[in-house]
């Protein structure tokens, strides 16, 4: 039965359909290994298999494509997956991707857009670059559903042999993305931040270690976990403009950045800028985070998409093979160090966020924001 609403979506999957990864396994993580890609290849996400040689010609093709709500109920099988000791995988949404229809396949020159309700996907065969703009109002927020549906669309083009890179950016040029969000940690209960907070990880996880080549195009301001986001790509273009800004602002919030964040962070900028940025939560304009190289560029406002295009056809000259194996060595250890407490992780998440005086924190946050506005 077609799925009406993301909702609907994530009722069916049952809060644990985003799942996470089988732990230690680095190339689940990645979702995307030179094995893990073969073996996508073979079972999974059918309707995003480019074309075998002459099928362009010959064999039925869609030129709408599956749209996210061809996802259907989870099946018992679903079910067993999702409750499978250890298996962190988001299988409900994997069975989905299998269930559809082979017949999806698209000429190799299309141009493919696919969108939900907080994700657009635009897909240029011919290049093999997808652009993934995050449309989630106002601020761009990572909510839950947010994350749910990114996490799908990355599936997807995970499991598309012909997609070799994907760029970041947002549907509203000015926020690149707000960071998590706050209301998805304020007032819930346990059961609710242990969902989120997998989902947090799991985005990081799949983004940080995707052998696609990722750029971000960072076209607004990105504080916390949205200058996590962009933190997990290869390159970072953003917009120069001064009223914008990046950085890993959670004291400011009254919580601290989990030890990932800070790793990521630390093998962009550095230990000692990363101590004084953390401690202090800075929020950088985009010419000193140029400065810090917490972005690799600034351009103009309406020349972010473009160049992040032009680096991308600079990073996918290297020979594949070659750069995925040296993106593994140089990211895998610190991957590795979630993967090998994810558990305990999730904990800590949940036993800190519940507290009293960090709800108060968070509340009082939200409200100097709103008041700021008035
Ligand atoms: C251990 C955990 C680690 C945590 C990591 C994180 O990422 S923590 C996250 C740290 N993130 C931050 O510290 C970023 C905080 N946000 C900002 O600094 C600004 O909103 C902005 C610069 C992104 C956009 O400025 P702008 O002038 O264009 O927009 P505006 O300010 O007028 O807001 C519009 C509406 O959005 C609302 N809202 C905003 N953010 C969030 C959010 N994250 N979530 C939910 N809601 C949020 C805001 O309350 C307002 O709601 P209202 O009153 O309409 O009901």
């Amino acid at each position: 039965m077609a799925l009406r609403t993301v909702s609907a979506l994530k009722r069916r999957l049952g809060g644990a359909g985003l799942g996470l990864l089988r732990s230690g396994q680095i190339s689940s993580a990645a979702g995307r290994s030179g094995a893990g890609r073969a073996r996508a290849g073979r079972g999974r996400g059918v309707a995003w298999t480019r074309p075998r040689l002459g099928e362009e010609q010959l064999g039925p093709t869609c030129p709408v494509g599956p749209t996210w709500e061809s996802v259907s109920r989870p099946s018992s099988t679903d079910r067993k997956c999702l409750g499978r000791a250890g298996n962190f995988l988001p299988c409900a949404a994997q069975h989905r991707l299998e269930k559809t229809p082979s017949y999806i396949d698209y000429p190799a020159t299309a141009r493919r857009s696919f969108s939900n309700h907080r994700v657009i996907v635009d897909m240029d065969q011919s290049l093999g670059v997808a652009t993934i703009k995050i449309k989630n109002p106002p601020v761009n927020s990572l909510s839950l559903e947010l994350l749910t549906e990114f996490l799908i669309g990355w599936e997807k083009l995970e499991n598309d042999k012909s997609c070799k890179g994907v760029i970041l950016t947002s549907n509203y040029p000015k926020i690149f993305s707000a960071g998590l969000d706050i209301l998805e940690m304020c007032g819930k209960n346990a059961a609710h931040y242990t969902e989120y907070w997998k989902a947090v990880q799991e985005l990081w996880l799949k983004l940080y270690m995707s052998n696609m080549v990722v750029i971000a195009a960072i076209n607004g301001s990105s504080p916390a976990g949205g200058c996590l986001l962009a933190l997990t790509s290869d390159y970072r273009v953003m917009a120069d403009n001064p009223k914008y800004t990046i950085g890993l602002n959670e004291t400011l919030l009254g919580i601290v950045a989990p030890f990932w964040f800070k790793d990521n962070l630390v093998n962009t900028i550095g230990n000692r800028a990363s101590e004084q940025a953390l401690q202090l939560g800075l929020l950088f304009s985009p010419a000193e985070a140029l400065k810090i190289g917490l972005v690799d560029q600034l351009v103009p406002e309406d020349k972010v998409q473009s160049t992040a295009l032009s680096v991308m056809s600079q990073w996918l000259k290297i020979p594949d093979h070659a750069r995925q194996l040296t993106k593994t060595m140089m990211r895998k250890p610190t991957a590795d160090l979630l993967l090998k407490q994810r558990e305990a992780d999730i904990d800590n998440f949940v036993r800190f966020i519940s507290r009293d005086g960090i709800q108060k924190s968070l509340h009082m946050y939200l409200k100097a924001l709103k008041e700021r506005k008035e």
